[in-house]
């Protein structure tokens, strides 16, 4: 059986000639799994979930004890790392406002390089993992492990999560992803012993000897909307779940008679308050999808523009295009006030110590200098900002959306309006005014306030807004990163980057793509595993007769061939479909441009 994280939704079956609206509701449709759960497995509102939760939020108070000696650290691959980063870095903050040292560290494998670029071949590499969490925890007494890997696949993870279990005394190991254990990878790691599927067996039995030592948090949320694209849902759900633990593990410190239970279902529903939230802008979302198709389409550009938080989320998604569309690093880019000293990564400024450094010029200054000249009627511009933003960058936004203005009209903005006070004020209307579009998001403060309040009874009003400051910027991160997931995805969908809900032309630049694109070739081929695999070796090493040393080389040597390359997967579709040559599939692709068309004419 296949991961439901690797598996088909049947909702989005028709997603690739849906109209930008119908793309929005079948998201919608898609993402309400999160909540409601999938096929009767377990979910996040299920009861060994939510004591899952609930314990290892109060592994999260034994660290805060003494956060000079002990730290929590969130690593993953991908997005996965990208959300360990902003996660991390929001309850450092929260840490500072407390006035305590801060303790959480955040891995991601390639290091911060990943965080604005896809460097997936290091996610394959078990030791890296090991090496990344022994360097962060050196000279730590107690540490508080969570591995991210939504599919419970990447050896970078397994590495960790296997070392954390020889040295328990130090590591409280939780595995987070969003498969049934039994259907973690099961495939050789290259240069290691274990798969993953025998670590997290491992775990599992550590588990019931040690219960207070080490978790499998696992909800089931469905397949994605685009097969495999677990930036999506999974992301989704693996900010909801950290921020709803460590946002517990804080407030619990002071007060242990709170019932866990209820304090995790109150958060877990003030996140589906804010999803409902969300969707009920669908016409707005439309729009921004619409427009950002029509860049796309006509070699044009989307760039999201942005303060501190919500900033970060339109990089991530910006990031997340090249791997998952096979889009130039150009094509939607994102940007930030106050450039790196407001991202605030481990590594500072690496825009001068990488070859391409473009992707890595993050702050308005370089927007300012280097793009806004170049701006041209078929890009589009979103501004992503709170109330709080255009109270503190009313004239800087406001010169920079009337310069923006000379060149394109497709300038728009998400912006999120006070909840606790939505009323608005003069600044506000004047600096929107300049917008050709605003979606005015509104979070559902009351329905929030009425659903968490049984957690904080002595706090009210404004003073559990104020307590609740950050966790109200997790529900506006949360509700920006559905939105932008639609207009960056649905985009994609609209320049005929998808063919049903199938990513085709899925870059082959680590060992979970390299299976993804065979499966792909198999099912629209209706081939054996291995002509699949044959077809794609073809593509990658263009030739139609592999040599023995091609056809049995390591995936590793596949995989750092096919990095490079472009449209290996559509050749690859078309030899198996077809019979053909390589030289005729690489014809074809040429003439007819569009991927999905190529597929289907070949059908
Ligand atoms: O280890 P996970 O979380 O299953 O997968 C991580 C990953 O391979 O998948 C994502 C896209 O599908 C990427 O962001 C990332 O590179």
């Amino acid at each position: 059986m296949q991961p439901v994280t690797e598996a088909s939704n049947d909702i989005t079956q028709n997603i690739d000639v849906a109209s930008p609206k119908e793309i929005v509701q079948l998201l919608c449709s898609c993402d309400v799994e999160i909540f409601d759960g999938w096929h009767g497995y377990p979910n996040i509102h299920s009861n060994e979930i939510i004591h899952t939760i609930g314990e290892i939020a109060t592994a999260g108070v034994e660290i805060l004890k003494d956060p000079s000696n002990n730290i929590i650290v969130l690593s993953g691959c991908g997005t996965s790392g990208r959300l360990a980063f902003i996660l991390c870095r929001s309850f450092n903050k929260l840490l500072r406002e407390q006035g305590m040292q801060e303790c959480y560290e955040y891995v991601i494998a390639g290091g911060d390089k990943a965080l604005f670029t896809s460097q997936e071949a290091p996610e394959d590499d078990p030791e890296a993992g090991i090496q990344a969490l022994k360097q962060v925890s050196q000279g730590k007494r107690k540490v508080l492990f969570i591995g991210i890997t939504c599919g419970l696949s990447a050896p970078f993870v397994a590495g960790q999560l296997d070392y954390c279990m020889d040295n328990l005394d130090k590591f409280t190991p939780v595995l987070l992803g969003f498969n049934p254990l039994n259907l973690a990878r099961d495939l050789p790691i290259e240069n290691w012993n274990k798969t993953f599927l025998q670590v997290t067996k491992r775990l599992e039995d550590l588990c019931q000897k040690h219960s207070d030592k080490c978790f499998i948090l696992n909800p089931i949320v469905g397949p994605e909307a685009i097969r495999g694209s677990s930036r999506m849902k999974g992301g989704s759900v693996t900010k909801i779940l950290l921020e709803t633990i460590f946002t517990i593990s804080h407030h619990i410190r002071d007060d242990k008679n709170q019932s866990l239970h209820i304090m995790v279902q109150s958060l877990l529903s003030a996140y589906r308050h804010v999803y409902e939230m969300t969707y009920s802008y669908m016409d707005d979302i439309a729009v921004m999808i619409q427009w950002a198709a029509e860049s796309l389409n006509n070699n044009g550009h989307v760039y999201y523009i942005g303060v501190d938080s919500l900033a970060t989320i339109g990089i991530i998604d910006a990031s997340e295009c090249p791997p998952t569309y096979s889009s130039s690093l150009e094509d939607i880019r994102g940007f930030i006030y106050g450039g790196y000293t407001t991202y605030k990564n481990k590594e500072g400024d690496i825009s001068h110590h990488v070859s391409n450094g473009e992707p890595f010029n993050i702050s308005i200054n370089n927007f300012q200098e280097n793009l806004i000249d170049q701006l041209a009627c078929n890009d589009t511009v979103l501004f992503l900002l709170t109330y709080q933003d255009v109270c503190n960058e009313n004239d800087s936004v406001t010169q920079l959306t009337k310069s923006i203005l000379q060149y394109t009209k497709h300038i728009g903005a998400i912006y999120f309006t006070e909840p606790h006070n939505p009323s608005g004020n003069t600044d506000e209307s004047t600096v929107l005014s300049y917008f050709k579009h605003v979606a005015m998001v509104t979070l559902p403060w009351h329905r929030i306030q009425e659903t968490i309040s049984p957690v904080f009874p002595t706090l009210s009003g404004t003073k559990l807004y104020e307590e609740l400051r950050h966790f109200v910027g997790f529900l506006c991160e949360i509700s920006l990163k559905w939105i932008l997931n639609a207009i960056s995805t649905g985009s994609h969908i609209m320049k005929g980057k998808i063919y049903k809900n199938l990513m085709i032309d899925v870059k082959v630049s680590n060992n979970k793509l390299y299976h993804r694109a065979i499966s792909i070739i198999q099912k629209f081929a209706g081939c054996s595993l291995e002509e699949a695999r044959c077809a794609l070796i073809k593509s990658i090493y263009k030739t139609d007769t592999l040599t023995a040393e091609q056809g049995s080389a390591a995936i590793s040597k596949h995989i750092d061939m096919a990095t490079t390359m472009n449209k290996v997967v559509p050749a690859a579709l078309l030899i198996a479909v077809r019979q053909c040559s390589v030289h005729e599939a690489i014809q074809i692709l040429n003439d007819v441009k569009v991927v999905s068309k190529a597929i289907l004419m070949s059908k």
